[in-house]
């Protein structure tokens, strides 16, 4: 008889998932994404739900990777009521499947792995599209996705200067404070952005909070929030001006207001960049359009679930 399912609970998934193991999994899993049928990677565009006197969604995220012997779906729900209560505003499951034979081996929380494989993600983009040198980072936004990237990116690159906004200026000067040393709160997005040469956008916002005005030629900006067709986080200007990089070109197209409103050109998925089929125009001002994959969580369930064997 199969054996019964392992729950794996979030304390689990955080006691093993490291960043520099993940970081090295999602970098060959957006290389095999971009290379389609041939990269072994099965993704159909995910289900969105919405739950709308709630004003709540509800993500499913099917995937296979067969390099990486991983079948996977993601259950999301992103809740923006849910700020400043006891629920976050994004929660997960993962269930994860044998995919020798489909059955269920553990079903694992996801919301440890959505921070953390979204942040690695941008990290990667940092990695390949940042200017060289960047000393000063900006994010934008102060929640679960602002702490995962604050924590990526201070592992994986050196800045002298970290500055955050958000929302509130108490919000700021929270996450400031549990960051420790480097960073410093700024009172408005214009102030955190300008000089910068990383920018994150982590916010929940549906209009624009960074300005093409404020961003430093030749700087990187990562923007992740905004993943709806009608939700911007970053405006025209930016978007028609800089050089535009995406995970996955027909998810960008379909969900990202920033795309779709912009009209922008997409100019490269960044697993093209990762294969060497698009260059990388580290010298021009550029833009990771983060929509998330659900290979990528796929990948970091395996990666978890076999570390716990
Ligand atoms: N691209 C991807 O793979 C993923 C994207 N996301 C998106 O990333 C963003 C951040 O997610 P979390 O950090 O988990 O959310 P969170 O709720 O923990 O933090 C959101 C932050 O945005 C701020 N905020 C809310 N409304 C705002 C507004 N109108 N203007 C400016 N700031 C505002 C809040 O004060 C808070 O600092 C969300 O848009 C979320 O949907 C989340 C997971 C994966
Ligand atoms: O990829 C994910 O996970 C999410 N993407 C968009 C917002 C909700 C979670």
């Amino acid at each position: 008889m199969a054996n019964l399912p392992t729950y794996i609970g979030a304390e689990q998934v955080q006691s093993v998932l490291r960043y520099d193991a993940l970081v090295a999994r999602l970098e060959v899993a957006l290389g095999r994404f971009s290379l389609g049928a041939a990269g072994g990677v099965v993704q159909p565009l995910r289900a969105i739900v919405p739950v709308s006197p709630h004003s709540g969604w509800l993500l499913v995220m099917p995937a296979y990777s067969a390099g990486d012997e991983a079948l996977a779906t993601k259950l999301v729900t992103s809740y923006s009521g849910n700020a400043g209560g006891p629920f976050p505003t994004h929660q997960a499951t993962i269930l994860l499947l044998d995919p020798a034979n489909g059955s269920l081996r553990a079903i694992m929380d996801g919301r440890i792995i959505t921070d953390m494989r979204t942040a690695a993600v941008s990290a990667i983009a940092t990695k390949y599209l940042s200017p060289p040198e960047s000393r000063i980072l900006c994010i934008l936004g102060a929640g679960a996705q602002a702490h995962s990237h604050y924590q990526v990116l201070m592992q994986m690159f050196h800045f002298d200067e970290v500055r955050v906004w958000s929302q509130t200026w108490e919000s700021a000067e929270r996450f400031a404070g549990a960051a420790g040393g480097a960073v410093t709160p700024r009172r408005s997005a214009e102030e955190a952005a300008r000089g910068a040469d990383v920018i994150v956008t982590v916010t929940m916002a549906t209009d624009p909070v960074l300005r093409g005005a404020w961003v430093k030629p030749g700087a990187l900006v990562n923007v992740v929030g905004a993943n709806r067709p009608t939700w911007r986080e970053v405006d025209d200007d930016l978007m028609q001006s800089a050089v535009i990089y995406v995970d996955c070109r027909e998810a960008a197209s379909r969900e990202s207001g920033d795309i779709i409103l912009s009209g922008a050109n997409i100019f490269a998925e960044l697993g093209e960049v990762i294969n060497g089929s698009k260059p990388a125009h580290r010298e021009k001002t550029t833009v990771f359009k983060s929509q998330g994959l659900a290979v990528e969580d796929a990948v970091a369930a395996k990666l978890v679930y076999d570390s716990l064997q």
